[in-house]
């Protein structure tokens, strides 16, 4: 059998082998969900950057340019995190150069794997399947928030140690603590996490709608790999 295992910052994936493993980055306020809803609704790929004036530069490459800080839309930046802009605006046959505070950092830190792929609830259903048919041992890479453990990016790595139960084995305390998180909190994810701190800031910059559809599971049949170029695009 093969094995799940949770990583709940990108500061302590230094304890964690990469190497020849599955990684699934998530980042549930936001980054990740944003990702899903670009790539869901016409966008072609996205290439992260860690830094904001890299990412900044791919406009004139005829990039579309997202770039958020603490929350907000960078000065200079066309887009910011928000998943439910790409719902609402047509992106199609767009390129999306992206950075963030926190997703795109922890990306950047799980280069080295084999495979890395974007986790999200809206897409847990289709990572879970693609993840079943590979030949690898699971690693979620929580983002977290700014080095810290956060509730919403455990509770997914939770959902997907409970999904991948069938094939892969939690072995280690981590993913056994966050799959019977999910197992109680599960059904209510909106109730439970509106207690989390992310969910709390987010709220006071007016965007309930963006933490609906974060939370809200199975939307999109899409699997999102980064590919030999540095671009995440659909698998
Ligand atoms: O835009 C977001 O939701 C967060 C902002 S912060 O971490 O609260 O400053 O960024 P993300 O990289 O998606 O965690």
């Amino acid at each position: 059998m093969k094995s799940v295992e949770v990583c709940f910052s990108p500061d302590l994936i230094h304890f964690h082998e990469l190497e020849g493993k599955a990684v699934v980055v998530v980042d549930i306020f936001r980054a990740t969900s944003t990702m899903v809803a670009a790539l869901a609704n016409g966008v072609v790929s996205i290439l992260p950057f860690a830094d904001l004036e890299a990412c900044k530069a791919k406009q004139a490459e005829g990039f579309l340019i997202a770039g958020e800080r603490n929350g907000l839309t960078a000065p200079g930046f066309e887009m910011g995190n928000s998943p439910v802009a790409y719902l609402e605006g047509d992106y199609t046959g767009r390129k999306l150069a992206m950075t963030t505070t926190n997703g795109t950092q922890a990306l950047e830190k799980s280069k080295g794997a084999a495979e890395i792929l974007i986790g999200a609830f809206p897409n847990l259903q289709a990572t879970v399947s693609y993840l079943q048919k590979l030949d690898l041992d699971v690693l979620v890479h929580c983002a977290g928030w700014k080095g810290r453990f956060n509730l919403e990016d455990s509770l997914y790595a939770g959902a997907l140690v409970k999904s991948l139960e069938s094939t892969h084995l939690a072995d280690e305390d981590g993913a056994l603590a966050m799959k019977s998180l999910f197992e109680r909190e599960g059904h209510q994810l909106k109730k439970y996490l509106s207690k989390a701190s992310h969910a709390k800031r987010l709220q006071n910059h007016g965007i309930e709608s963006d933490i609906d559809f974060c939370l809200t599971l199975d939307v999109c049949d899409l699997v999102i790999r980064l590919d030999e170029e540095g671009f995440l695009v659909p698998a």
